[in-house]
Parts: C-alpha cells; sequence; structure tokens
C-alpha cells in the first residue's frame, strides 16, 4: 500500500506542504441507545484536526454506536454533536448541515461492508465522491484524481478494473476505506479498519491513519480493539467501558495496567519497549501467570 498521497480534504492545497485541516467534530453530554437501553451515556469527546482520537475498551462498551451518533448514522437522544469550522469560525450543530454539506465534512469507515455485486473496485470507491456529484454531471476530473489518490493510497489500484465481489476479507475492506479516503473529508471516523487485514496492512492502515493526521491535518476518531496499535498512533485515547468513558488522555496515562484491568477485568502488564519507547501491553490470560509463577520460583 502506497501511502506517498494519502488523501484528505481540505487538503488538495497541502499538497503545498501546508497543514490545512480545519475541521474538528465534538459530542457533549451524548446519550446513545436502542429503545429504552441506554448504550452510550453522557460521553464527551472531542475529534481534533490533527490528532488521532481511538477509542478503545471491551466489547460492547459502546464504541461503534458512539462512532455512528457522532456520524449522525445514530438517533441522538441526549446532548450534542458540533461541527467545529477554521479559527474564528462557530460550531455549527451538525443535525443543522444537509446531508450532502455533512459527507463533505466527516467520513465514516463502519464496520460489516457488504460486498458490492456487479460493480469494479473503481467503481465502489468512486461512491465516495457521491457529496460532491452534481446532479446528473458525469464525474469529474477532481473526482478523478481524488478515486486514484484513494486507491493508490490503500495499495488497491492495481485490482482497480477487477469485481468487487471476487476479493477476499481484506482486499475489500481497503478497497472500502478508498471510498472514504476518497470522500476527501476534514473529519475521517474509522471503526476497527484494521480487522480482518494482514499484518502488513494492518501497519500500513495505521501508518495511513497517522499520515492523515500530521500530513493533511485531518481530525480522525478511530475505534481500535489492539491497544497497542491504539498506543501506537494515538494521540488521545479513550477508554470505555460500560456506556462511559473511564479515561481518556496520552495513551501513557490512560493505558496503564490498572485501568486496563478495571475495563476488561483482565491481568494485563504495561511497560515501555527499551527499543523502541512505546507502551507494550501485556496481557497475563491463565496461562501467561502460570509461566510467571514458574519463572518466578525457579528464581
Ligand atoms: N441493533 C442493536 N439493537 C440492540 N442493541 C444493540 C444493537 N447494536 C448494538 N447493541 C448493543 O449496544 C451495546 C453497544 O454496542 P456497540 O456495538 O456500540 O459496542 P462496541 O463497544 O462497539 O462493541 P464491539 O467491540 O463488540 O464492536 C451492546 O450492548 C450491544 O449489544
Amino acid at each position: 500500500m502506497s501511502i506517498a498521497r494519502p488523501p484528505a480534504q481540505p487538503v488538495a492545497t497541502a499538497a503545498a506542504g501546508q497543514r490545512t485541516g480545519t475541521t474538528g467534530l465534538a459530542g457533549e453530554s451524548l446519550v446513545l441507545g436502542f429503545g429504552s437501553r441506554v448504550v452510550v451515556d453522557g460521553v464527551d469527546i472531542e475529534i481534533v484536526p490533527g490528532r488521532v482520537s481511538a477509542l478503545v475498551g471491551p466489547n460492547g462498551s459502546g464504541k461503534s454506536t458512539l462512532l455512528r451518533g457522532l456520524a449522525r448514522l445514530h438517533r441522538i437522544d441526549g446532548g450534542r454533536v458540533d461541527l467545529h469550522g477554521g479559527a474564528g469560525e462557530d460550531a455549527r450543530p451538525a443535525a443543522a448541515l444537509s446531508a450532502r454539506e455533512f459527507a463533505q465534512q466527516v467520513t465514516l469507515f463502519a464496520q460489516s461492508r457488504l460486498a458490492p455485486s456487479g460493480l469494479s473496485v473503481r467503481e465502489v470507491v468512486a461512491f465516495g465522491r457521491h457529496p460532491y456529484r452534481r446532479r446528473f454531471a458525469g464525474p469529474s476530473e477532481a473526482d478523478r484524481l481524488a478515486v486514484d489518490r484513494a486507491l493508490r493510497a490503500t495499495g488497491v489500484h492495481g485490482m482497480a478494473e477487477r469485481a468487487a465481489g471476487e476479493l477476499s476479507g481484506g482486499e475489500l475492506q481497503r478497497v472500502w476505506l478508498a471510498a472514504c479516503l476518497a470522500q476527501e473529508t476534514g473529519v475521517v471516523l474509522l471503526d476497527e479498519p484494521t480487522n480482518h487485514l494482514d499484518l502488513r496492512y494492518q501497519i500500513e492502515t495505521l501508518d495511513l491513519i497517522r499520515d492523515l493526521a500530521d500530513d493533511y491535518g485531518a481530525a480522525v476518531g478511530v475505534v481500535l480493539h489492539d491497544l497497542d496499535h491504539a498506543a501506537r498512533i494515538a494521540d488521545e485515547v479513550l477508554l470505555m467501558q460500560s456506556g462511559r468513558i473511564l479515561a481518556a488522555g496520552a495513551p501513557v496515562d490512560v493505558l496503564t495496567a490498572e485501568h486496563i484491568g478495571a475495563a476488561y477485568e483482565l491481568r494485563v502488564e504495561v511497560d515501555l519497549d527499551p527499543r523502541t519507547g512505546r507502551l507494550r501491553i501485556d496481557p497475563i490470560g491463565r496461562h501467561g501467570a502460570r509461566q510467571h509463577a514458574a519463572s518466578a520460583a525457579a528464581s
């Protein structure tokens, strides 16, 4: 996956090298649920230009629902979602924007996308350009360039003319990621983007996410299950448990043995890798505990 030219907008002018991302998204006191069941309970979250915010937490803690609420894909029962513009611009309630305006600012890479039948990879990626299409008009030069950039950034340009329905799970995952990137939004929300990917593409996707924030000023919110991945790319980590934020802040302050133990009900050891300087999270399962006991007895 070439990441030489990752896209994002307002990034068209970023080719000149300056950081241009100015759009952010904030949820305040958000309450979301299914029927009468509350699954996100009074959460505050800010997705800030040029920064990566990682949402982590156990299964069912409300991460996907929160992301979908921010993306206007889940009804908000309480609180608000605001889109923040550039310096000096007032925040606007996300709900006040038309669907088309919102889709020019915010994209969501969702879990469980279907395999489209009868469409080529390029045509699927071109879905990302819908917010920019004029009625009855074909794709513009800008559309074609954006699709090309997204195909390259995600390493699927070599399969652009293949039928999307024939791809493997991981390949299709990258095609949908490309469709999100082709949308060229300032805010990029991603729900478990490394799922189904082999090791190489997991790491390249993480690098691409970091590039979106660093090089293009995108505001990135990403749900990740792998805490090492979160520690690797996030500026802030939000650790969720039962619909609430248990801890939020820098990875080193949030991903502690105490917090992780409390959220996941699992003993872990956390240290800094002396070689890379990165956080290293070592879950101690039942077998790990036996090994620890054995090596303690041997010493
Ligand atoms: N369609 C639905 N109808 C009813 N309840 C749902 C629905 N989708 C999710 N839930 C419930 O909402 C809660 C939060 O789910 P959500 O998918 O947001 O959690 P998550 O943290 O993203 O989980 P995971 O890590 O497993 O993806 C869970 O208890 C889940 O069972």
